[in-house]
C-alpha cells in the first residue's frame, strides 16, 4: 500500500528526483559530447590506415551515429524535465484494482518520471494509459486498456493541482463542479498568442478523439472552438507516444492554411514533448510543383478577393474543381493518348527502331506507365539496345540525344498547353498564351492542371508521410482531396467546420469524403464550443443560423453592435476603447472583409498614432498573408487570415454596402474569433 502524501509533499518528492535525474541526463550529455569528441578524433589520426574496403570506415560511423542519436535523445529527455521543474503534474487518480482493498496513486503530468528508467513512475505521461482514467471517469467503476489488456476497478478519488514555477497554488479534490470551474478559469484566461495545450482539461468526447487509434481516416466536424485543432494537435502527440516503433515525428505533415496560422500551432507538439514535425501549406506546395508549368500562381485568397468584388467567379471556380470536370479532363487525357503522339522510325549511330516498333512498346509494353512518362521507357529500352549492338555504355549525352528523338514525338508536354487545349475543346475561354515566364494561374485552373500534371507523369508519392492532418477540411476542394489521396497514401485525421466555409456557400465534405477515401472513414461532430462566451456565441449562431450548439456556461458583456458614417470614425472609436481597457486586454483584433480595407485601416491607425501617441506605435500590427506571426497588441487583418486564430475582443468592420454572398461566413467567423469582448461596426456608404 501506497502511504497517502499530502500534494505539497508529493511535490517536494517528485521536485527531488527530478533534481537528480536532471543531473544524470547532464552527466550523460557531457560524457556523451566527450565520446563524440573522441570518435572524431581517433578517425581523424587513423583514417589513413583503415582497410581499403571501407569497413572499418563504415563501422566508425554507425558507432558515430548512434552516439549522436543517443545524446539527441537525452538531450530531450532534459528538455521534458526542465519543462516538468514548472510543473511536474496536474492531475491523480486513486485506482482500486479489482480484487484488491486499497487504491494505487497515479500522478499525472506532461512527460513520464520515474526515479530510474523501468521503476514504478512518480509521474504518468498524460498520455500512458493508466492516465485515460483521468479523463474519462468521475468517482465509481471505471476501467483503461494497456498492451496486457483491460484493467477493471474503481476510482475511489480525484485530485486537480496547480502548480506554476515549481509551487503548489492549489489542490482539490475534484468532483464535477471543480472540473468546470478549473476549465473556466483555464477559457476565462486572456493573452496568449498562441494556442495553449489543453492537457490538464481535456473533455472526455475530445480523449476519444486523441485517443483512437483504429480509425485510418477520421473526419472531425466541429462547430467553431470546440478544440478541433487542439485535439487534432494532441492526437499527434498521443500517437508518437505510442507508436514510437513505426512512427517518428518525421513521418507527420500537417496542412495549415497560412503561415501565420503555422506559427500560432507550432509549439504545442514540441511542448508536448514531440520535436520537428513539418507544416506546409497546400496551395505553396501546388506553386512549387508548377513552377516548370507557370511562373506564378494565385492562391486561395487571391480567389476570395476576386469573389467578393465579383461573386460570378464562384461560379467558374466551383465547376472548376467539380466531379463533373474531373471526368471531362480525364476523357480529354484519354484521348491524348492519340492525338497526341506523331510516332516516327528513329535511328542512331546505326542502331534503328521501327515505329510500328515503338508503337507496340509504347501501347503494349509500357502501357501502364503515364502517358508523358512513357516514352522515355520506350528511350531506355533502345539504349540498351544500343549499348548492348555496340557493346559500350553510352554516356550520358549520347544518352540525351536519344531520349531528345524519343520524346520529339510527343506533340507537346507542356501542360499550360495541354490544359488551355482542353478548356478550349470544353466550351472555355482558353490561357492565355504566353512564355513561362509571363504565365500566371488563376486559383481556379491551379489544382486541375496540378491533377493533369499527376495523371500524365509519374507522381511522387510520399510515403515517408505516415500521418497526413488536414485542418480546416471545408476549404479544399473534391479535385484537392483527389490530388492529396494520390500523394499521401496513408492515415489522415481531417478537420473543419463547414460553417466557416470561404465561400459564398457552406462546404460539406463530409458528404464527398467516403466517395474519395472509401465508406470506412470514422465522421466525428465536436458539437460544444468552448472558445467564446456565451453572448459571443449565441450571437455568432444567430448570424449563421446555426442552431443546437451546446455552449460552455462562461458569460462576459453583450455583444456592442454600432453603425458609423465612415470607415475612419470607426476607427477612431476603436482605438478609443481599446487604449481605455488596454490594461486589461493583451490581444485584440479589427477585422475586415478584404485586403484594401485592412491595409488602409492599418495605415490609418498607425499614422493616428504616429501623431497621437507615437510611443504606442507598435502595439499596432497589420497582418498579412505574408506575415509570418501575430503578435500582442492590435492586430488589423482580413477575416480569412484571422481564421483559426483568437483575440481577447475583436472588432468586425464591415461595410453596409458589401452585399457579398460571403458577408455572412466572414461576419460568422469573425465573431468567433473573439475569447471574451466583440463589437460589431457597420459602415454606412
Ligand atoms: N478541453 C479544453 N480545455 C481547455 N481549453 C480548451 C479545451 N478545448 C478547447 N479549448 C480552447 O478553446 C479554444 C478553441 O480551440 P481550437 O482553436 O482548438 O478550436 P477549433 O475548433 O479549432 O476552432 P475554430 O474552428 O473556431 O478555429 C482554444 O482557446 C482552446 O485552448
Amino acid at each position: 500500500m501506497q502511504t497517502e502524501k499530502s500534494g505539497q509533499e508529493y511535490l517536494e518528492q517528485v521536485l527531488a528526483c527530478l533534481e537528480k535525474r536532471l543531473e544524470e541526463v547532464n552527466a550523460s550529455i557531457e560524457a556523451g559530447a566527450r565520446e563524440i569528441e573522441d570518435m572524431h578524433e581517433y578517425y581523424w589520426e587513423n583514417y589513413t590506415e583503415m582497410d581499403q574496403y571501407g569497413y572499418e570506415e563504415f563501422d566508425n560511423r554507425q558507432a558515430l551515429l548512434a552516439q549522436v542519436n543517443a545524446n539527441q535523445e537525452q538531450l530531450l529527455l532534459r528538455k521534458r524535465f526542465r519543462n516538468m521543474q514548472d510543473s511536474p503534474f496536474f492531475g491523480r487518480v486513486d485506482f482500486i484494482y479489482q480484487g484488491d482493498e486499497e487504491p494505487e496513486q497515479f500522478y499525472i503530468g506532461i512527460g513520464n518520471l520515474a526515479e530510474r528508467a523501468g521503476s514504478r513512475p512518480l509521474v504518468n505521461d498524460w498520455r500512458a494509459p493508466v492516465s485515460g482514467l483521468f479523463y474519462d471517469y468521475d468517482k465509481g467503476l471505471a476501467s483503461y486498456e494497456a498492451p496486457q489488456g483491460v484493467f477493471e476497478g474503481e476510482i475511489s478519488s480525484k485530485w486537480q493541482y496547480k502548480i506554476r514555477r515549481g509551487k503548489l497554488v492549489y489542490e482539490f479534490e475534484s468532483d464535477i463542479k471543480i472540473d468546470d470551474d478549473i476549465l473556466k478559469a483555464e477559457l476565462g484566461g486572456s493573452g496568449e498568442v498562441q494556442l495553449k495545450n489543453i492537457i490538464r482539461t481535456i473533455q472526455k468526447e475530445q480523449n476519444a478523439i486523441i485517443r483512437n487509434t483504429e480509425d485510418r481516416i477520421m473526419v472531425i466536424q466541429g462547430t467553431a472552438g470546440s478544440g478541433k485543432t487542439s485535439v487534432a494537435l494532441h492526437r499527434i502527440a498521443y500517437l508518437l507516444y505510442h507508436d514510437r516503433k513505426n512512427l517518428k515525428s518525421s513521418n507527420i505533415l500537417i496542412l495549415s492554411p497560412n503561415s501565420v496560422f503555422a506559427d500560432y500551432i507550432s509549439h504545442i507538439l514540441p511542448e508536448l514533448g514531440e520535436e520537428n514535425i513539418r507544416e506546409m501549406s497546400f496551395d505553396l506546395f501546388a506553386y512549387r510543383e508548377l513552377q516548370d508549368v507557370a511562373a506564378d500562381c494565385e492562391d486561395k485568397y487571391d480567389q476570395i478577393e476576386k469573389a467578393v468584388k465579383n461573386p460570378d467567379t464562384w461560379k467558374q471556380y466551383r465547376e472548376k474543381q467539380s466531379p463533373e470536370f474531373v471526368s471531362r479532363l480525364q476523357g480529354f487525357m484519354m484521348s491524348l493518348e492519340d492525338e497526341l503522339m506523331n510516332f516516327r522510325d528513329v535511328e542512331y549511330k546505326g542502331c534503328s527502331i521501327k515505329e510500328s516498333e515503338i508503337i507496340r512498346l509504347f501501347y503494349f509494353r509500357f502501357q501502364d506507365i503515364p502517358l508523358l512518362s512513357r516514352m522515355e521507357a520506350v528511350a531506355e529500352y533502345f539504349i540498351d539496345q544500343v549499348e548492348t549492338l555496340r557493346d559500350r555504355d553510352l554516356s550520358e549525352e549520347e544518352k540525351d540525344e536519344v531520349t531528345e528523338k524519343f520524346l520529339g514525338m510527343y506533340g507537346t508536354r507542356d501542360f499550360y498547353v495541354l490544359y488551355s487545349r482542353f478548356l478550349d475543346r470544353e466550351g472555355f475561354r482558353p490561357l492565355p498564351r504566353r512564355p513561362l515566364e509571363k504565365r500566371r494561374l488563376k486559383y481556379e485552373d491551379v489544382y486541375p492542371v496540378l491533377y493533369l500534371k499527376y495523371h500524365l507523369t509519374r507522381c511522387r508519392e510520399h510515403r515517408d508521410i505516415r500521418h497526413l492532418v488536414v485542418d480546416e477540411m471545408q476549404d479544399y476542394s473534391w479535385i484537392q482531396y483527389l490530388i492529396l489521396k494520390k500523394l499521401f497514401p496513408c492515415r489522415m485525421t481531417i478537420l473543419g467546420d463547414r460553417a466557416q466555409t470561404m465561400e459564398e456557400k457552406q462546404q460539406d465534405v463530409m458528404k464527398f469524403l467516403p466517395g474519395i477515401f472509401g465508406r470506412n472513414i470514422r465522421k466525428i461532430y465536436m458539437n460544444r464550443s468552448y472558445r467564446n462566451t456565451v453572448e459571443i456565441a449565441e450571437y455568432a449562431n444567430r448570424l449563421a443560423g446555426i442552431t443546437g450548439m451546446e455552449l460552455f456556461e462562461r458569460h462576459g458583456e453583450p455583444v456592442r453592435e454600432e453603425t458609423f458614417e465612415s470607415t475612419e470614425k470607426a476607427l477612431n472609436e476603436v482605438l478609443r476603447i481599446w487604449f481605455r481597457d488596454r490594461e486589461r486586454l493583451e490581444t485584440g483584433a479589427v477585422i475586415f472583409m478584404t485586403e484594401k480595407e485592412a491595409e488602409a485601416a492599418g495605415a490609418y491607425l498607425k499614422q493616428k498614432l504616429e501623431t497621437e501617441a507615437p510611443e504606442q506605435r507598435d502595439t499596432i500590427s497589420y497582418l498579412d498573408r505574408n506575415s509570418g506571426k501575430f503578435c500582442k497588441g492590435l492586430t488589423v487583418t482580413t477575416f480569412y487570415l484571422a481564421k483559426g486564430l483568437e483575440f481577447d475582443r475583436v472588432y468586425g468592420v464591415f461595410m453596409d454596402s458589401d452585399k457579398s454572398p460571403l458577408k455572412i461566413q466572414a461576419e460568422y467567423i469573425t465573431a468567433t474569433r473573439a475569447l471574451h469582448e466583440l463589437f460589431m461596426y457597420t459602415v454606412r456608404g
